[in-house]
């Protein structure tokens, strides 16, 4: 087992961390105090190659792994969690479109989703559905050569600014078996947005509910056959995942860094407060806790990377634990600042609220440990 990174590996990594540092960083405050959408510097992103990662280079993707993707992830969102985990989501349906559609819809939409001509957005979440995603309820009934839909999506991010929305939709009966994927544009008519949501953090996009009344779409945007819609959507989590698990990571990574330079600078009672043992005690367990969520991030992304059969398990035990770490780091540096930390002028606060979301959001960490458990009790079931 080699656990070193390739060349290619640590150039892609130098590339995103720059981009991170010098495109991301020093607006991320502003952003999220203005609540700014920062389209233009996300579209940069496409430059280097970052809208579709793990899309295929037939379609104009980048056709690099699930670990290179979550390398990526982490190094970005040490910049900005919100803005990272933005792209993030658009990666996520470049890549369903990329590999569940036929050629006619991959060719129409994936080059000008990895140009970020097209900004896209996720619809599985429904105001009456969240955690059971399979009881959603927005309908989509076949006219013709068109489907005509009804009905509403919550908690959408890019909502009202994307291009594109990949909507779930129920055409047949209830559950899993009933639900169909279809890509929507945004200037459909009968498509309309709610208002901004306010939140605790990811302010730096916009989320909204996105509303569907008799709205007209052309048969030809179904993703697949009717019917397959579910699989489509949790299999594109697995690595959306990944993903906002690497958004933890990097922005506890971030954390530790300020925690370092703050508790070496800063003195109390006449010394340093990281020569206080309890403080170097707790620094050690943040880093080491940090190592270990990368070690099962990185494992997991190895074997979505393989198609392992414990793949989705593996991604669902990732999300928890690197999400949940990830969040126990950021609190301590908080911690560690003492007041300062409470206070806007530093990061800290702004990432506590920012990784907060990632213990609910692509799937709670209540979910995540359903679907480790269901995946253990059947493997020892089935011997
Ligand atoms: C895990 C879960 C609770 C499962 O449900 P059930 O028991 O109804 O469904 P079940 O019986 O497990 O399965 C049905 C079919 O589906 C296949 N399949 C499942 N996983 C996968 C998979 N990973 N890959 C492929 N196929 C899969 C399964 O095999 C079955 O098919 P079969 O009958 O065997 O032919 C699921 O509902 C879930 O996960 N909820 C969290 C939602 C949730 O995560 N939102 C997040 C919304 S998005 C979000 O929060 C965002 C926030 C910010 C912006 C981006 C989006």
């Amino acid at each position: 087992m080699d656990f070193a990174l390739s060349e290619e590996q640590e150039a892609i990594k130098d590339m995103a961390g720059r981009f991170s540092r010098e495109e991301l960083a020093p607006h991320a405050a502003e952003w999220d105090r203005e609540k700014h959408f920062p389209v233009d510097v996300i579209k940069q992103a496409a430059e280097l190659g970052l809208a579709g990662i793990y899309t295929g280079e037939d379609v104009g993707g980048s056709g690099l792994s699930r670990l290179d993707a979550v390398m990526i992830f982490e190094e970005l969102s040490a910049g900005c969690t919100s803005t990272a985990a933005y792209i993030s989501i658009h990666n996520m349906v470049s890549w369903m479109i990329d590999r569940f559609a036929g050629d006619d819809l991959r060719q129409k939409y994936c080059p000008k989703l990895t140009s970020m001509e097209m900004l896209a957005s996720y619809c599985l979440t429904e105001p009456g559905s969240g955690s059971d995603a399979a009881a959603l309820r927005t309908k989509a009934v076949k006219d013709g050569d068109e489907y005509i839909l009804n009905g509403s999506k919550a908690f959408i991010s890019g909502a009202g600014v994307s291009d594109l929305y990949l909507v779930m939709v129920r055409t047949g009966d209830d559950g899993p078996k009933g639900i169909s994927a279809i890509l929507v544009e945004k200037d459909t008519p009968g498509i309309s947005f709610g208002a901004n949501e306010r939140k605790m953090g990811w302010n730096s996009q916009p989320t909204a509910v996105v509303t569907f009344e008799d709205c007209r779409v052309p048969a030809e945007n179904l993703i697949g056959a009717e019917g397959e819609g579910f699989k489509f959507a949790m299999a594109g989590l697995d690595g959306g995942r990944l993903n906002i698990a690497a958004c933890s990571l990097g922005t506890a990574n971030a954390a530790l860094a300020a925690a370092l330079e703050y508790t070496s600078e800063r003195t109390a009672f006449g010394k340093p407060l990281s020569a206080n043992q309890a403080l170097q005690f707790t620094l050690a367990d943040m880093k080491t806790e940090l190592e270990a969520a990368r070690s099962l991030l990185y494992r997991a992304a190895w074997s979505l990377d393989e198609k392992t059969p414990d793949a989705s398990s593996l991604c669902a035990m990732a999300k928890r634990f690197v999400t949940d770490t990830g969040f126990e780091v950021v609190n301590n540096a908080l911690q560690m600042h003492g007041g300062y930390g409470y206070l806007a002028d530093y990061p800290l606060e702004r990432m506590l609220r920012d990784v907060r979301v990632h213990q609910i959001l692509e799937g709670a960490n209540e979910i995540m440990r359903l679907i480790v458990a269901r995946h253990m009790l059947q493997s020892y079931q089935a011997g």
